[in-house]
């Protein structure tokens, strides 16, 4: 069945007591090869192929280093589908109380949902008031985070390699004077 899809602005309008929608993030992971325990808040931990966290981990030094990566291999840990519940006829039932859920409308909830540490139960109720997806295109532009130090200009796959080498130089440095020291302690 053709998933039904919902601009972000129409959605934040439902934002009250009597017609109150939630945004709640799922996240798109590929289910091949090894396995790694990922901490996604405080109390919540998800099971995730290790080559999603490479990836990830590849981006956060890559933003660190002030490279830029033109591919990240499709997979990626923060690649969330927007999905929209509408939960006007839950408020009242809802374990947690309804201000929680009017609270968490009209924007995005998944890090709302996720700090209580929802139960499997929970995750399967929701199930009964999915009413679709947020049409991608209409999700408001994220800044994307920008060192401050370092310009966000080069890229790594043009060739930019020098900034890599700032880094990487002290360290072999030091790795060199750490084995140095290593060997002239045994002899
Ligand atoms: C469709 C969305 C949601 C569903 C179906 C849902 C369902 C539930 C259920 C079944 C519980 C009982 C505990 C459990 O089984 O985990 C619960 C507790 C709770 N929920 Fe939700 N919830 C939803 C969204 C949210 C959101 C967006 C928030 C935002 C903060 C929230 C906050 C809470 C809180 C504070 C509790 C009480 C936790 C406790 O007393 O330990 N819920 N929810």
């Amino acid at each position: 069945m053709a998933v039904e899809l919902h601009d972000f602005e129409e959605v934040v309008k439902h934002d009250r007591s009597g017609d109150c929608w939630l945004i709640i993030s799922g996240k798109v992971w590929s289910s091949k090869g090894l396995f790694v325990l990922w901490r996604a808040s405080t109390n919540v931990f998800h099971l995730v192929p290790a080559i999603v966290v490479i990836h990830e981990l590849r981006n956060v030094v890559a933003c660190h280093l002030g490279v830029k990566l033109t591919s990240n291999g499709g997979h990626s840990i923060s690649a969330p589908v927007h999905k929209v519940y509408n939960v006007t006829a839950f408020l009242e039932e809802h374990p947690g109380g309804d201000e929680v859920l009017v609270n968490a409308s009209g924007k995005d909830a998944t890090d709302d949902f996720e700090d209580v540490g929802h139960s499997d139960d929970a995750r399967e109720k929701m199930k009964e008031f999915y009413i679709g997806e947020i049409d991608k295109s209409t999700l408001p532009v994220k800044q994307s985070y920008t060192p401050p130090s370092l310009s966000s200009t080069s890229n790594l796959d043009s060739g930019d390699s020098s900034k890599i080498l700032l880094y990487i130089v002290p360290l072999l440095i030091l790795a060199v004077a750490f084995l140095l020291r290593f060997y002239s302690k045994n002899e």
